[in-house]
């Protein structure tokens, strides 16, 4: 038993820290671990040791921006540490690099947490040596290749790997034993393994070549491709003439691949022209029947759908991305731009086209031109907006991307907009209603800023354009999150740090439209500008919609949802309320005005 913990152990975890925290051998300014104290019994934050036998226990460095290197082989090298690590979390914070495959010296680990870094390049097969893991969350990151044997740990209760480029079929894995499991949003392919219940489609999403249960596509009957057969099965051990066969197959194989990629580099550039031509044709006639495309486009086409194509990156990405719905799920990109197209409209974010798919199936496909998120964050923008489940926000259903574009596919609404309901030719909004989509939106609108992602999701163009009426008539928020961050901050709000600010001021604006019937821009002249005139001036009631006047609609409760839009377009950001408040607020208006309703029954 030592007193203290070893020399070689201090200055190889501070060696470790130096390059993981890309200070270039200084210290991090929030962490004091220092060669002439203990790790044990001085002040080394984020290090836990067993004080009985002075070992170290558990590296906790979440979320310390870090944006050094991962060097794992430095610290599962060292005996000693390797013999007592159980705990290593670094989640959140900038690290790049690799899995060093020495990550297998470190046997005793129970959790391993690298979530949300920029670490890419294959698992290490000795990954699936850890036999004492319990929790592995490689979630958000850029990792690629199949996945190591991990079905072989019979301990493992978490495997989180959402978010990365990984491939290949999945292991049968043992799925009672997970509490949480998660792979989608890779690449991987193939028939899922039973699940028995265990686990939903949540689970399994983005994954465009996966099939079977829970995830509503199905497989085809078709034999399981030769290689793929190969990875899905335990190894059972393999003959001498196996080996020479496989080798057989693997070189013909590589030859074949260098051919295909060869190939669709060069095509890559024809695709998105393609896509353009597409665009420009259905934009110059108003309605074209795009089935009518020549040959030479379909077969363009044809040979990039679903097929993996090289990305900005370099690494692969999917043709189409296939989110939610049944009726969506077998969606194919040929068929999306083979669909007889219209052109609805052309935003400053993009154009936007009703397409009707072979199944009957009406969609809508946004195309936003230019976007510079790179691939890797869309995804995970995509993602984190397909488990926004709230009755009035309109979902993705699925999503293509490539660096020169990005497409977005919903639901058609046939009811049209909030714009049209109040500014189009029928005018038909009583008080009622209006009030009740105010509450209805707000209360969706503070779900998207509370309850989405990590810190909320920020809508970043909210207008009267984007409430679609679904066919009940109820409002939907649509085209959430799909602005850039750079755009939002730029915004009405004169460059405001708290881009969700941005969307109060346009939710306030809805509530103007609603309250006056008039038009953001009419005649020139702006629309909050007027109604901030008309109260400074003491005319309140001027501002009102004439409809809302003479039905008799309470004109104190007008005044209240005044009040809250006024507040809500303050031209200071910090000033204005939260959604959450504000929710509230038209949710105590809306409240008293049922009540009345009641009595005057
Ligand atoms: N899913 C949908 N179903 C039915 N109509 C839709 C749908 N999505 C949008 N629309 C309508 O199509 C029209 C054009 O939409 P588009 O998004 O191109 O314009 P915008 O919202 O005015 O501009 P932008 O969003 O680019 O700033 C709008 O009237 C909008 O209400």
């Amino acid at each position: 038993m030592t007193s203290c913990v070893e020399y070689e152990v201090k200055r190889t975890l501070i060696q470790f820290l130096a390059q993981v925290s890309g200070k270039d051998g200084q210290q991090n300014s929030t962490l004091v671990w220092k060669q002439d104290s203990d790790p044990c019994k001085g002040p080394w934050q984020g290090v836990l040791c067993d004080r009985q036998n002075m070992s170290i226990k558990k590296l906790l460095l979440d979320n310390l921006n870090f944006s050094g290197t991962l060097d794992l082989a430095m610290l599962c090298n060292l005996q000693p540490l390797a013999a007592s690590l159980t705990y290593l979390s670094l989640d959140g914070n900038k690290i790049s690099g690799g899995m060093a495959s020495e990550v297998g010296n470190c046997k005793q680990l129970t959790r391993l947490h690298l979530s949300g870094n920029q670490l890419a390049g294959d698992l290490p097969s000795s990954l699936a040596m850890l036999n004492n893991l319990k929790r592995l969350d490689i979630s958000n990151n850029q990792f690629s290749g199949s996945l190591p044997d991990l079905y072989r740990i019979s301990g493992l209760k978490m495997f989180l790997a959402q978010n990365n480029y990984l491939g290949g079929t999945i292991p049968a894995f043992e799925f009672s034993n997970f509490d949480q499991f998660n792979v989608s949003f890779n690449n991987f392919r193939g028939r899922i393994p039973n699940v028995h219940g265990y686990f939903s489609a949540d689970s399994f999403l983005g994954n465009p070549e996966l099939c079977g249960d829970p995830l509503p596509k199905n497989c085809s009957d078709k034999p399981m491709p030769f290689s793929e057969a190969q990875t899905s099965e335990k190894p059972k051990g393999t003959s001498k003439e196996q080996i020479l066969m496989y080798s057989g197959y693997a070189s013909l194989g590589v030859i074949i691949v260098l051919f295909v990629v060869l190939k669709l580099c060069r095509r890559k550039k024809g695709e998105n022209n393609k896509v353009e031509a597409l665009n420009n044709r259905v934009a110059a006639s108003g309605v074209e029947k795009a089935r009518n495309v020549s040959s030479e486009y379909k077969n363009e086409v044809s040979r990039s759908e679903f097929s993996v194509v090289p990305s900005e990156s370099g690494m692969v990405s999917q043709s189409l991305v296939v989110l939610s719905s049944q009726a969506a799920m077998e969606l194919r990109l040929e068929e999306l731009l083979g669909a007889p197209a219209e052109l609805i409209g052309r935003g400053k974010h993009g154009s936007l086209y009703k397409v009707m798919l072979d199944n009957g199936m009406m969609v809508v496909v946004k195309r936003i031109k230019d976007w510079t998120i790179s691939s890797h964050d869309f995804k995970q923008r995509m993602q984190i907006l397909s488990q926004a489940k709230h009755p009035h926000l309109l979902p993705p259903l699925a999503f293509y991307s490539s660096k020169q574009e990005k497409l977005l596919v919903y639901e058609y609404q046939q009811n049209g907009s909030l714009f049209k309901l109040l500014h189009g030719t029928t005018k038909a909004l009583d008080w009622t209603s209006r009030l009740g989509i105010a509450a209805t939106i707000a209360e969706a609108l503070a779900f998207l800023h509370q309850e989405v992602g990590h810190h909320g999701i920020v809508h970043g163009n909210l207008k009267s354009s984007n409430i679609l009426l679904n066919k009940n008539m109820e409002p939907c928020i649509s085209e959430c999150g799909i602005m850039d961050m750079d755009d939002q901050r730029g915004s009405a709000d004169g460059g405001a740090l708290d881009i969700l600010k941005g969307d109060v001021y346009g939710f306030g604006v809805i509530l103007l439209e609603l309250l006056t019937g008039k038009l953001v821009k009419g005649n020139g002249i702006d629309l909050t500008d007027w109604v901030q005139s008309v109260v400074r001036e003491e005319w309140t009631g001027e501002v009102f919609d004439k409809s809302l006047i003479s039905e008799y609609a309470s004109e104190e409760r007008m005044v209240n949802l005044l009040q809250v839009a006024i507040r809500c377009v303050n031209p200071s950001p910090q000033v204005r309320p939260t959604m959450n408040q504000v929710a509230l607020i038209i949710n105590t208006i809306k409240e008293e005005d049922d009540k009345s309703l009641i009595y005057e029954v």
